[in-house]
């Protein structure tokens, strides 16, 4: 059987692909808990969910095989001892330790098939929802205090985050916000239960219990021996060196990690808000990562002699540096909305450089980038545009929606 994850470039030809339909844990936004569960609005779930499935049907009429974390997860949870151990987990990393309210919702999630309660946990619990002869405590009463037992998960349909494909493993990430944290223990118990992995030997080059974070919008893959990964609000240069000994000290071909410094802002969360692969030579870019003179801090990380201590070298142009790791004489960088003033930033808000290849040279974007489309095109690129007036809300483009499991090798 062929690997269940091999992803060894950003561009190579897409077959399996994750991704999670948004459900009605965006109905349980509301304007004073939009900041705490990062997002900027909230979108209109009949309408995210139409183009969701458009996203969806675009990936599959190329060929490309869609599946859905929760149809996993709900795969992954199949005896009740593994149903068990994900709900206790979930609930003790919801910072619910036994009290009435951990009985309680134990025993209301639990009344759920194993769908039902996946699907309840990503929505949230509402405290009204739990029977008032249930509620012993002074806070478990106040329902305008605090509206939930559980929180929603609303940023679940950004699979790239959660968990990145590199080579035949992957790394399973500490997620940098509390709102974000719970997400990866789906990865985490699809990849150790689900039959599509159980039984494979996966490498797991990062950890979710590493005490400092790391997210899959700033994960690339270059190439096979060339990963870059953003320095970042959500990434911290801790981590970066712990994955980079991880896998260099691993079964693969990677030689080194270029960590590209990005300012530490809401708009430019992840690396792949300001740059994403588009061909062999090709990449978007949004001008605000580079200084007035178009410089910026990278570090080439790559096995040191002594097995603990990487060689480091710093460089400070993204254009050479790009020539240098993937042996190119010449490198195009496509700036998001041109790169002017009003059109840049405005295009870059809603993912204007978060581009997703699905093959070198073709791309999927939210069809409301026009300016970074029409750009794309007169460089050569196919564009595939997908609805977007809801669904990038979220602040995440065809990129983070989407975890590559395998792509064809370039
Ligand atoms: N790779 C990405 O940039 N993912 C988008 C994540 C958006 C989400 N609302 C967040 O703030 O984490």
């Amino acid at each position: 059987m062929k690997n269940p994850i091999n992803v060894t470039s950003e561009i190579g030809e897409l077959q399996t692909v994750l991704l999670h339909q948004p459900g009605e844990e965006l109905e349980n936004l509301t304007p004073e808990f939009l900041d705490r569960l990062l997002f900027d609005d909230i979108p209109f779930l009949p309408i995210v969910q139409k183009e969701h499935d458009y996203f969806a049907s675009v990936l599959r009429n190329r060929g490309i095989e869609v599946l859905y974390l929760t149809t996993l997860l709900t795969e992954a949870l199949n005896t009740a001892d593994v149903r068990k151990q994900f709900l206790k987990d979930i609930l003790t990393e919801s910072k619910i330790f036994g009290d009435a309210s951990y009985d309680a919702l134990y025993e209301y999630l639990s009344s759920f098939d194993t769908e039902q309660m996946i699907k309840k946990i990503a929505s949230g619990v509402r405290k009204s929802e739990i029977d008032l002869s249930k509620r012993v405590h002074l806070y478990e009463l106040l329902e305008d205090h605090y509206p939930f037992y559980l929180d929603p998960m609303p940023n679940l349909y950004f699979t790239r985050d959660p968990a990145a494909s590199i080579g035949n493993g992957l790394t399973i990430n500490r997620m940098r916000e509390k709102a974000r944290r719970r997400e990866s223990l789906f990865m985490a118990y699809i990849i150790k239960y689900h039959p599509r992995f159980a039984n494979e030997e996966i490498p797991i080059w990062f950890n979710r219990d590493f005490e400092h974070s790391l997210e899959g919008g700033d994960e690339l893959v270059l190439n096979k021996e060339t990963i870059a990964i953003g320095i970042s609000s959500r990434t911290s240069a801790k981590a970066i060196e712990h994955f980079a000994l991880n896998l260099f000290n691993g079964q693969n071909d990677f030689k080194r990690v270029v960590a590209v410094e990005i300012p530490k802002s809401r708009a430019f969360m992840h690396l792949d808000t300001v740059f994403t692969m588009v061909d062999y030579d090709k990449f978007t870019i949004h001008s605000g990562i580079q200084d007035t003179k178009g410089e910026m801090n990278i570090y080439i990380l790559e096995k040191g002699t002594n097995g603990e201590i990487l060689n480091i070298t710093h460089k400070t142009n993204l254009l050479e540096t790009l020539k240098e790791v993937l042996g190119l004489k010449e490198v195009v960088l496509i700036p998001c909305g041109g790169g002017d003033e009003i059109t840049g930033p405005r295009e870059q808000w809603n993912d204007g450089s978060n581009t997703l290849a699905i093959a070198p040279g073709v791309v999927v974007t939210y069809d409301r980038n026009f300016e970074s489309n029409r750009l794309l095109r007169e460089n050569g690129i196919e564009v595939i545009e997908v609805t977007s007036s809801e669904i990038s809300r979220g602040r995440g483009g065809p990129r983070c929606m989407s975890m590559p499991l395998v792509r064809k090798e370039i």
